[in-house]
């Protein structure tokens, strides 16, 4: 299981603290959408700068104009630019086109998809989704097993599962073995970044 770290509703300066306080213990960094929104392609690129051994995630969330876009994060640094599940076909076909260009990947956010819209997904070519319960719904829900019942079918799609999780809840997935676990404000918000995200590299690792 790789280790995400979510950037999200945080300024350039806190997710420079933060990434220095954590990067030891995480595999993947995430500028999240609202950071990249704020700060943009400049901010990436510095990320890429000083962590040039670690995966980055771009969450554009692009919905549309997917070449342009997936360019855009992936020539800024970013080795990975999410799309999202309920854009166009077109979309996603000129996404996973542009990626391959470019030598990167796209993540397929699945938010709020419904389940039949991963075969068509996997039809066409997507090998990576997350598994997303978003902020706003984590009111009724976080992610869990449960919800990789409907992936089971698609052995050839990598799942990164994000929404809530915390080094208690990590612990519930191990069963599923999502390739990514994504992880927000559980370390971003907590009291010790660095003890919290600690915590979970070592729930992930047990
Ligand atoms: O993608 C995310 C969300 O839409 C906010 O932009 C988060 O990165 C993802 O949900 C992980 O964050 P937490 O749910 O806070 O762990």
């Amino acid at each position: 299981m790789n280790f995400q770290l979510a950037l999200d509703r945080l300024s350039r300066e806190e997710c420079r603290h933060i990434l220095n306080e954590t990067a030891h213990y995480i595999d993947w960094i995430e500028i999240g959408t609202g950071v990249i929104k704020e700060y943009g392609m400049a901010f990436v690129k510095e990320i890429r700068t000083a962590y040039p051994d670690k995966t980055i995630v771009a969450d554009m969330k692009t919905c549309d104009a997917a070449e342009h876009e997936t360019k855009q994060a992936l020539q800024a640094g970013a080795d990975i630019t999410t799309v999202m599940a309920f854009s166009h076909n077109q979309t996603i076909q000129k996404a996973l086109e542009a990626a391959e260009k470019e030598g990167g990947e796209i993540m397929v956010d699945l938010l709020n998809a419904p389940p039949e819209r991963i075969a068509e997904l996997d039809e066409l070519g997507v090998t990576l989704v997350s598994l997303h319960i978003g902020k706003d719904q984590q009111a009724e829900k976080m992610v869990g097993s449960d919800d990789f019942i409907p992936l089971q079918p698609f052995p050839g799609i990598k799942v990164a599962a994000a929404g809530g999780i915390n080094a208690e809840s990590v612990k519930n997935l191990r069963e599923v073995n999502p390739y990514t676990v994504i992880v927000g404000s559980a370390v971003t918000k907590a009291h010790n970044p660095s003890e919290a995200a600690r915590a979970v590299r070592e729930a992930i690792d047990k």
